[in-house]
C-alpha cells in the first residue's frame, strides 16, 4: 500500500506563496516596513549585499535564501543582472554548489525520489507543495553531473539552476517548476563516506532494478501531471541515450545534453560559418570526447550539412568522433552502441590516440570540446587547427570553466587572433592586436527555456526531433545586427527572454506542422501575433 507522507509545506499553496502574502501584509501595515523603504532601492540593496560576499559559492547560498524568502525580488534581480547572476546560479558556480551540497544544503527546493520509494512514487509526487500548477520538470539522477561525474543526490542544485534559468529566461511561472532528483544510489565513494551527505548510502543498481524504477517513475509523472513536459538532465551517457528513447513517446520530454546541446551547437555554427571564407562542404568537424553530450552534437550537426544539399552518407563523412581511447573508427574494440554511428569506416591506420596528431590527420575547420578534459586543447593543437582554415571554430564546451578544453585567451593567442570561440561556461572579454573580443557561450541554456515553453504552449505532446532542431534555427536566427557586427556566435545572454520567445515560436509553429500540438487557437495566428501571445503569456515579477 502507498503510504502518504505528509508534506512539509502547505499543501496548498506552498511555502513561497505564504511568504510572499506575508511580507506584502507587512509592507501594507504602517509601521512594518521602514519609512524610506522601496522597492526599487530594496533591490540595489540586495545587488550591494550579494556583491559583498567574497566568494561564488557564498554568492549562490545568498541568492538561494533570497529565492527562499522572496521570491520575485530573486528573479527581478535575475532579470536585471543577467550576465552578473547568470555564472552563479548556473555554470560554473552551481557545479560547486553541487560538490558542496551536503555542506550548504538548509531547505528542500525540489523532490528527491529514491529507490527506496519504489512502489509509492506516485504519493511522494502528490507531495510537492504546488502539485497543482506543475507544467515543467527537470529530473536528473545525478549521475554525471557537468564533467564533475557521479555526484548522486547532490545533483539537486543543477535542476533547480535550470530551472530558475526556465523561469528567468522564458517567463515560466516559478510555481509552474518542479526540479526532482532521482536518488537511485551513488558510485562516488567520497560521497558514500560523507557523514553529511545526503543521499542514499549505497552503490547504483542493476540496470534492470534502475529501468524498474525508471518505468514506474514516468508512468506516474504522467499520471500526477498530465500536463507536465520533462528534461532529462546529466544522466550519464548510455542512460541519456536509452532513457530518451524509451520514454520520449509516453510525455514530451527531451533530454538536455544530447538534444539542448546539439541544438545549441548548431545555431552557432551556422552563426561561426558565416565568418569563414570556406563553403560549407568543405568543413570538417572533429568532437573531443564522445559522451551524450557530444554524439547528440554530432547528430544534430548533420543537418549543417544537409541543408546545404550534403546527402547522409556525405555528412556523416565530414564529422569525426574522438574519446578516451582515441580516434574512434570501425574495427576498434569495444565502441559503445551510440558512437557507432559516427565511427569512420575506412580507417585502416594504428590506434590514434594524441590530439595533435589526429587534428594533423583530420585537418578539422571546426574543433569542439566535450571530453571534461581541462587544457586538452594545447597550444599546439590550436596551432594546427589555424594551419587548417583561415578562422578556426574552436568552441571547448565542458562544464565547469575549470574543465574548459582551452581558454578564451589561449585559443586566440594561438591562433594570431583568428579562432572563432565558443565556451560551454563563460568567458570574460580579451584585447589582440589592440582589438576587443567577446567569447560566446555555447551551452544549452540558450535553448531549453523557448524549447520548453514553444511545448508547453502549444500543449505538445511530444518534443520531436524537428521541434529541436526549429529551436536551433530560431536561435541562429536571432543576432541582432550589433551582435553580428562583433562577430559574436550567441546572443547576449541579457536577451534571453527574447529569444526565447523567437525560439518558442519556431518550436510552435514546427509542432504544428508535424501534428503533435494541442492548440488550435495558436494556428491560426498570424507569426506576429504568436509572438505576442508568447511574450503575454510570460511571467514577469
Ligand atoms: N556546453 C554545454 O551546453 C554542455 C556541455 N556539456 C559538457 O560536456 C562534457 C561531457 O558531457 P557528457 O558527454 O555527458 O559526458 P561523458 O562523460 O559521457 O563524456 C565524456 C567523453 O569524453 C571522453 N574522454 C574522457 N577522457 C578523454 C580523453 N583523455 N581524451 C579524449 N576523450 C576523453 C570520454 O571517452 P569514453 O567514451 O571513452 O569514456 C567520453 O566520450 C561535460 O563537461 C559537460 O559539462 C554537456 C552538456 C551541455
Ligand atoms: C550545460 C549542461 O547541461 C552540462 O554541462 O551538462
Ligand atoms: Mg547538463
Amino acid at each position: 500500500m502507498a503510504i502518504v507522507l505528509t508534506p512539509y509545506w502547505s499543501p496548498e499553496e506552498g511555502i513561497q506563496k505564504l511568504k510572499l502574502e506575508a511580507q506584502a501584509k507587512a509592507l501594507a501595515a504602517p509601521g512594518l516596513a521602514p519609512p524610506a523603504f522601496s522597492l526599487k532601492v530594496q533591490l540595489d540593496r540586495t545587488l550591494l549585499q550579494l556583491r559583498s560576499k567574497s566568494s561564488p559559492i557564498e554568492k549562490y547560498s545568498f541568492l538561494a535564501q533570497l529565492k527562499e524568502t522572496d521570491v520575485e525580488a530573486f528573479y527581478r534581480l535575475c532579470l536585471e543582472n543577467m550576465s552578473e547572476i547568470t555564472p552563479i546560479i548556473y555554470t560554473p558556480t552551481v557545479g560547486e554548489a553541487c560538490l558542496q551540497y551536503s555542506k550548504i544544503y538548509r531547505n528542500p527546493e525540489g523532490l528527491f525520489i529514491s529507490l527506496k520509494d519504489k512502489g509509492r512514487i506516485g504519493s511522494i509526487l502528490r507531495n510537492w507543495p504546488l502539485a497543482k500548477d506543475a507544467r515543467i520538470s527537470v529530473v536528473t539522477d545525478g549521475s554525471r553531473i557537468l564533467g564533475l561525474g557521479d555526484l548522486g543526490a547532490n545533483g539537486m542544485p543543477i535542476a533547480v539552476g535550470k530551472l530558475s534559468l526556465y523561469v528567468a529566461g522564458a517567463g515560466i511561472r516559478p510555481s509552474s517548476t518542479l526540479p526532482i532528483t532521482l536518488d537511485v544510489g551513488t558510485n562516488n565513494s567520497s560521497n558514500l563516506s560523507d557523514p553529511l551527505y545526503l543521499g542514499l548510502r549505497q552503490r547504483r543498481p542493476s540496470q534492470e532494478e534502475y529501468d524498474a524504477f525508471m518505468d514506474e517513475f514516468i508512468a506516474e509523472m504522467k499520471r500526477v501531471y498530465p500536463k507536465v513536459l520533462v528534461q532529462f538532465e546529466d544522466f550519464s551517457s548510455d542512460n541519456a541515450f536509452s532513457y530518451l528513447t524509451r520514454f520520449r513517446n509516453s510525455l514530451p520530454l527531451f533530454n538536455d545534453d544530447v538534444q539542448g546541446t546539439g541544438a545549441v551547437v548548431l545555431a552557432g555554427l551556422l552563426s561561426a560559418a558565416r565568418l569563414v571564407p570556406i563553403p560549407r562542404n568543405e568543413h570538417r568537424i572533429l568532437l573531443f570526447g564522445a559522451g551524450s553530450a557530444s554524439v547528440g552534437v554530432a547528430k544534430q550537426l548533420m543537418s549543417f550539412f544537409t541543408v546545404a544539399g550534403m546527402s547522409e552518407e556525405e555528412a556523416r563523412h565530414q564529422i569525426w568522433l574522438v574519446d578516451s581511447k582515441g580516434l574512434v573508427y570501425v574495427g576498434r574494440e569495444g565502441i559503445a552502441e551510440y558512437k557507432m554511428y559516427f565511427a569512420r569506416k575506412h580507417y585502416t591506420g594504428l590506434p590514434m590516440k594524441d590530439l595533435s596528431e589526429i587534428v594533423q590527420y583530420v585537418k578539422p575547420t571546426v574543433l569542439l570540446g566535450l571530453s571534461t578534459i581541462a587544457g586538452a586543447f594545447t597550444p599546439d593543437v590550436i596551432r594546427l587547427m589555424s594551419q587548417n582554415t583561415p578562422r578556426p571554430i574552436i568552441f571547448p564546451l565542458s562544464n565547469p570553466v575549470h574543465l574548459s578544453e582551452c581558454t578564451f585567451a589561449d585559443a586566440l593567442t594561438h591562433s594570431n587572433g583568428t579562432a572563432i570561440f565558443a565556451s560551454g561556461s563563460p568567458f570574460g572579454r580579451e584585447v589582440i592586436g589592440g582589438v576587443r573580443r567577446e567569447a560566446g557561450q555555447g551551452n544549452n541554456m540558450y535553448i531549453f527555456p523557448g524549447l520548453g515553453l514553444g511545448a508547453l504552449l502549444c500543449r505538445a505532446k511530444r518534443v520531436t526531433d524537428s521541434m529541436v532542431e526549429a529551436s536551433a534555427l530560431g536561435l541562429a536566427g536571432s543576432l541582432s545586427w550589433d551582435e553580428r557586427a562583433l562577430e559574436l556566435v550567441y546572443p547576449r545572454i541579457e536577451r534571453l527572454r527574447e529569444i526565447s520567445a523567437s525560439i518558442a515560436v519556431k518550436v510552435i509553429r514546427e509542432a504544428q506542422k508535424v501534428g503533435v500540438d494541442n492548440s488550435t487557437d495558436l494556428k491560426r495566428m498570424s507569426d506576429a501575433r504568436l509572438l505576442e501571445f508568447v511574450k503575454r503569456k510570460m511571467w514577469n515579477p
